[in-house]
């Protein structure tokens, strides 16, 4: 399957008048649970609306290796399940290219079993940190047999000599590490409880539950969240239809504030609220988006957005917001690139360990494209120019990030010089389809 991702630059220029109405692809964390949980389940699971990004098909690789039946027909992916405990060991290395959530989760789901399994992944998913996945994972019980250093992929994993549930408080906010912890539970005799004392995005509980699971929550006087899963239940295969990625929204919809004269629609939005930071944070700074048609779509809120060009100002963006928008802070920062006065986003450390340290890679790019800002250890601060003038003309290093490459290329669409990312190609694992998309609004990329 895996598709080589060839470096290949991309350019943005101004682009006023943005107009039309477009759907993202399917949110990236509910896609690659539905392949997940729907490969362990027992039945059939049939989705709709997965995300067709690298990082979620090499969920649907890995699941596969591991003896689920995995086929798209028409639009609609059908997933025979290895049925209750009954995951195959994997003959060959599980090889995550770019996606932490591909990689953390599976290494939850296969921890607890009684195999060998061997984890990869390309230069930016080598230099992430695993340790935050593997210390619960050797308090249940799994054994690291292989981990470069500093716990960093490559990654061996043999199943527990005895496995043994765990209460695990998580250390940082991630729906990553807590969803691991969760997996692991799923194989694990007796109860698995996760400690959550700042909420993340929950999909997983959320899901789990629709498969079956015994899993509740229950928040304390602190406002932790405790989430005790049962584990050896048994998961049913289900129907799903994936809501659209608000994290992918995010770029038509800073596109639309910023580009002078726009007005576009974003169809099918998932608005869970711990996925909606960046909407709240807009709206704040004086965005003109209007969330209409609000609906339920298999358990999730939707909404359509529409977005009209709108004059922001700088405000400040508080450390507990962040789990809500923690892969939107780099299309905030150029957002907040064509404010009034200076936005500060506090509390970002997490954005260190992404794709590429997200902050010193917008704090970078910004710079070199004229707009004044201020990178701290945990903290960016960035002063607009909201007409735009001076700005763009630089050269921006992806690092391998996607999220990188797309808030760049949109700030080229408001700047008064064109943009160059280095790479374009990285895109393609979480919104394949971004560039004609963008195009199809007004935008011109190249
Ligand atoms: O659980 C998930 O699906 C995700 C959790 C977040 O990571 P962390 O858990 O590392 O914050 C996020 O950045 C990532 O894109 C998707
Ligand atoms: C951080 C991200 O993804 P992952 O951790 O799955 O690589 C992202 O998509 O912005």
């Amino acid at each position: 399957m895996t598709t080589n991702l060839q470096a290949r630059p991309a350019l943005s220029r101004f682009s006023p008048g943005l107009t039309g109405t477009v759907r993202v692809p399917g949110d990236k964390s509910i896609s690659h649970r539905s392949l997940m949980f729907g490969s362990l389940a027992s039945g059939v699971t049939r989705i709709t609306g997965l995300l067709e990004g690298e990082d979620v098909l090499r969920t649907a690789e890995a699941m596969k290796t591991m003896g689920a039946a995995i086929e798209r027909e028409g639009g609609t992916w059908v997933i025979r399940g290895t049925g209750n405990g009954c995951l195959l060991e994997p003959k060959e290395p599980l090889d995550f290219g770019n996606a932490g959530t591909g990689a953390r989760l599976t290494m939850g789901l296969v921890g607890s079993y009684d195999m060998v399994t061997r984890f990869v992944g390309d230069a930016s998913l080598s230099k992430r940190p695993m340790g935050r996945v593997l210390d619960p994972l050797r308090q249940m019980g799994v054994q690291v047999e292989e981990a470069a250093p500093g716990d960093r992929l490559p990654i061996t994993l043999r199943g527990p000599k005895h496995a043994a549930p765990i209460t695990y408080r998580v250390p940082m906010a991630s729906a990553q590490v807590k969803s691991a912890v969760l997996l692991a539970g799923l194989n694990t005799p007796g109860i698995t409880t996760v400690i959550e004392p700042v909420m993340t995005r929950d999909h997983t509980e959320k899901m789990l539950a629709g498969f079956g699971a015994e899993i509740e929550v229950e928040v304390d006087a602190e406002g932790a969240r405790h989430i005790r899963l049962q584990g050896q239940g048994t998961l049913k295969g289900q129907e799903i239809a994936v809501p659209g990625d608000p994290s992918s929204a995010a770029f038509p919809l800073v596109a639309g504030l910023i580009a002078p004269d726009s007005d576009i629609t974003i169809e099918n939005v998932l608005m869970n609220p711990t996925r909606t930071g960046l909407i709240l944070t807009l709206q704040e700074m004086g965005a003109d988006i209007a969330i209409v048609n609000r609906r339920l779509a298999g358990g999730e809120e939707v909404a359509d957005l529409r977005v009209r060009s709108s004059r922001l100002k700088g405000v400040e963006v508080p450390p507990e917001r962040a789990p809500a928008m923690i892969d939107e802070y780099p299309v905030l920062a150029v957002a907040a690139s064509f404010a009034e006065g200076e936005t500060r986003m506090l509390g970002i450390e997490e954005l260190r360990v992404k794709e590429s340290d997200r902050l010193s890679a917008v704090a970078d790019g910004l710079k070199a494209n004229g707009v004044d800002c201020t990178e701290g250890e945990a903290t960016l601060a960035v002063r607009g120019r909201p007409d735009g003038k001076g700005l763009g003309g630089g050269q921006v290093a992806t690092h391998l990030d996607h999220r990188i490459a797309m808030s760049f290329l949109v700030l080229g669409l408001a700047a008064e010089k064109p943009v160059t990312v280095d790479d374009r190609s990285m895109i393609a694992t979480s919104f394949p389809e971004f560039i004609p998309l963008m195009q199809r609004l007004g935008a011109e990329i190249e």
